[in-house]
């Protein structure tokens, strides 16, 4: 059974249409991630599933229940949704101890105090923070008043757990923390969540299914790898490519010539596409090419395919080294792992892993299928198909 099921949502706040026409399902077990910049919808579609907003049009189904219905008026109230939610800001009792505020939700459904007692105990132990149950919200970091706060959402053994940006409070160690904390909580309660955010990298790591807000509406639903390697559009693309995961972006035009192959020409390569393919393409027509850091390669010497750069400058990190490239005044950022001598001012050679590349209409800004005549320029590669691909 889908865990939930929206239908033709819309939410307008104080005459502006904050959500259109969302459709979403999301299967029992999945961490689902609204991931989208500020004042995209995120929260309000999450406050509408909570019931705590009441949707305009469109229906809810949590379990197989339907909870909310915009034509028949219909709208259940949050505490019989079974689910929690989880704010930003903790909002833990400050009166009560770490024990009281985990136990009064429990309290106030008038369970036996024995049970409540075990209850409570477990969901300490779960977020590891047993030993705090005497303690006043004051006297704890902000990372354990998170901890707090997810035990008293998972106390009551909810369907579904919804978290706001639980980890936007935090500092950058213990976020990271909390993030694995996160993931280890999810396997082991195989709880439904719903988790808002609009850190790529918290979405990245942590979901099983990622749906991306733009303007009160969803833009892509997919699984984080599928999302990074194929955004639907140059603005997903952007968006994701934001924040540390860098993305090399080049202008381009198709080109067919007088023997009838097809081209996409940049500045800097020019990328032979199959006969027959790309028919919704046509001659002139302008495109963005994106490829990620990762997906360059990078050689000493002249290689077929690829393209003649010069060290603009070298970033080295550790784990990894980040390297700047141009040639024809563009640029484009490699990605090799390890340390690297490579010296600014020298020349490299850059070889462009086609088929990770993405290419979208540059007016519309939608994913192009493109068919590439050389679908491998991996080093090693028969010589014949990568010939086609060559620098200028
Ligand atoms: N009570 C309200 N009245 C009018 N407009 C509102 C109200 N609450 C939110 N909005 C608007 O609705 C839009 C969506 O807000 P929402 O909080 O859902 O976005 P979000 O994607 O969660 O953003 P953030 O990441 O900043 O929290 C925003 O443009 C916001 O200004």
């Amino acid at each position: 059974m889908n865990a939930i099921e929206l239908q033709g949502i819309h939410v307008a706040l104080n005459g502006k249409q904050v959500l259109n026409d969302i459709e979403l399902t999301i299967k029992q077990g999945d961490f689902m991630t609204f991931l989208g910049p500020s004042g995209c919808g995120k929260t309000t579609l999450l406050r509408t599933i909570a019931g705590l907003q009441k949707a305009d049009a469109g229906t809810i189904t949590i379990s197989g229940r339907e909870v909310a219905n915009g034509e028949t008026q219909f709208h259940m109230e949050p505490s019989k949704r079974r689910l929690s939610l989880v704010f930003q800001s903790y909002a833990l009792w400050p009166h009560m101890t770490v024990y009281e505020n985990v136990a009064f939700g429990l309290q106030v459904r008038k369970l036996a105090k024995a049970v409540v007692r075990e209850k409570v105990e477990a969901a300490l132990g779960k977020m590891r923070i047993a030993e705090l149950a005497g303690r006043y919200p004051s006297e704890l970091s902000g990372g354990q008043q998170q901890r707090v706060a997810i035990a008293r959402a998972i106390v009551t053994e909810p369907d579904i757990l919804l978290l706001d940006e639980p980890l936007s409070n935090l500092d950058a160690k213990l976020r990271v923390e909390m993030r694995a904390e996160l993931k280890r909580l999810h396997q082991e309660l195989n709880t439904t969540v719903i988790y808002v955010t609009h850190d790529q990298h918290e979405a990245m790591t942590l979901s099983t299914q990622v749906a991306i807000f733009f303007g009160g509406q969803i833009v892509q639903l997919d699984k984080p790898r599928e999302l990074y390697k194929r955004p639907k559009t140059l603005q997903v693309a952007e968006f994701i490519g934001s924040a540390g995961m860098q993305m090399n972006r080049l202008e381009g035009v198709m080109r067919t010539d007088e023997e009838g192959l097809s081209w996409l020409e940049t500045p800097v390569v020019l990328i032979p596409l199959a006969a027959g393919d790309n028919s919704t393409m046509q001659d002139g027509q302008e495109m963005v090419l994106t490829v990620r850091p990762e997906d360059i390669r990078l050689y000493e010497e002249r290689r077929p395919g690829s393209i003649a750069m010069s060290v603009s400058a070298v970033f080295p990190s550790g784990a990894e080294t980040l390297v700047q490239l141009d040639a024809a005044g563009m640029s484009l950022m490699a990605r090799v792992i390890g340390e690297s001598e490579y010296e600014p001012g020298s020349t490299l050679y850059a070889v462009l892993r086609q088929e990770q590349m993405n290419a979208y209409d540059k007016k519309t800004g939608i994913r192009m299928k493109l068919q590439y005549a050389a679908h491998n320029n991996e080093p090693g590669e028969s010589t014949h198909e990568n010939r086609l691909s060559y620098s200028r």
